[in-house]
């Protein structure tokens, strides 16, 4: 039998019900935990693109948020909302009952969770961790061996959704690990996320997302080679774009997307680079079965040239400039 997977989603989405999804008191007089409130203090590690959103929707629900950032500026917009600060992981995690992690990547990930001053030493019985970043199973499992050794809790549960879906509240959450800390949760996730889906041991969290993320590198290499085409052949790209929206392979990514890549715009929602780590990741999560992906291992090359074009920190949509430039060298 594969994984217990569960789908709780299709909930309406509204400001008072936001405002009603947490408290700030650390009473127990609530009981945490499905149909209960969320009672205690929250911790957010890591306010990039994606945690600064998470972070803000949680403050805005009435969450008692307490943050930490390692560049400490971008802890500021929070501060003015009403977030406290912590001046290490630890610090955070030992303030608070429940601590979330947003990392660039698996390195910064563990360093975070596991390294000096990291979330791991400032974590006991009672409290629980949940990593939302995007990394390896092989990362969250030490992630989560780590944090376990103390005796808290541990989830995994990286987001599928972009900058925008993360400041909406519509982010889709792919949780493991452990079940009754998915449950205490599941409040702060429904205040962050449109849906959410518990999928088992810690790895498959991560594994599902690489899988959906490696179909999403492929996707956007196939949608930038169908623009440029179609330009070379005197078409109009935006009639392209337009007619894709109509038909099967419709897709919200080219509708979004579509329009600013024809006027080479790649305003940053899903740094490039991130999405190269995902498909490296899941290049190596395809190796370890012995499954041959060769569409995204061709995905993979152009997104590394794009990264050698100084494109990383645009969007990842920007690797149809590694397409332009491969033409204007052969
Ligand atoms: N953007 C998106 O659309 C989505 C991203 N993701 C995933 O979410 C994660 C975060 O993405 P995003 O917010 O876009 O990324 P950003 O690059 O905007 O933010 C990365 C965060 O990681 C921190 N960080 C990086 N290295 C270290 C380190 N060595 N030690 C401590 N902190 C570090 C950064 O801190 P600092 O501010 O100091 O640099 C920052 O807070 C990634 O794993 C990504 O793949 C998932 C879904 C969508
Ligand atoms: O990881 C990126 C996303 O859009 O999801």
């Amino acid at each position: 039998a594969g994984p217990a997977m569960r789908l709780r989603g299709g909930r309406s989405r509204g400001g008072a019900r936001l405002v009603l999804a947490c408290s700030a008191s650390s009473s127990s007089s609530s009981p945490p935990g499905e149909g209960g409130g969320f009672s205690g203090r929250v911790g957010f590690l890591g306010l990039g693109i994606m945690g600064a959103p998470m972070a803000s929707n949680l403050i805005k629900a009435g969450c008692d948020v307490t943050v930490w950032n390692r560049t400490k500026s971008k802890c500021d917009p929070l501060l003015t909302l009403g977030a406290k600060y912590e001046s290490s992981p630890a610090d955070v995690a030992s303030a608070c009952d429940v601590t979330f992690a947003m990392l660039a990547d698996p390195e910064s990930a563990v360093e975070v969770a596991c390294g000096a001053n990291g979330a791991a030493q400032g974590m006991a019985p009672g409290k629980g961790y949940v990593d939302v970043s995007t990394v390896d199973a092989a990362t969250s499992k030490l992630i989560g061996k780590s944090i376990t050794s103390t005796g808290a809790s541990f989830l995994e549960a990286p987001v599928s959704g972009s900058k925008k879906p993360a400041e909406d509240g519509l982010l889709i959450f792919l949780t493991a690990g452990d079940e009754s800390l998915y449950n205490r949760v599941a409040l702060l996730l429904d205040v962050m996320g449109k849906s959410r889906f518990f999928l088992g041991d810690v790895g498959n969290g991560a594994a599902m997302k690489l899988v959906v993320n490696m179909v999403m590198g492929s996707m956007m290499v196939s949608f930038s080679e169908g623009l440029l085409l179609s330009e070379k052949v005197g078409l109009d790209p935006n009639t392209l774009v337009e007619v894709i929206s109509q038909g099967a392979i419709s897709a919200p990514m080219f509708s979004l997307k579509g329009p600013s890549m024809v006027k080479a715009a790649y305003p940053t929602a899903f740094p490039l680079k991130h999405q190269q780590k995902d498909l490296r990741l899941a290049l190596a999560l395809a190796e370890s079965v012995s499954q041959s992906i060769p569409t995204v291992a061709a995905a993979n090359e152009l997104y590394k040239v794009a990264k050698s074009l100084g494109l990383a920190d645009q969007d990842f949509s920007a690797v149809i400039e590694a397409l332009k430039a491969k033409e204007q060298n052969e």
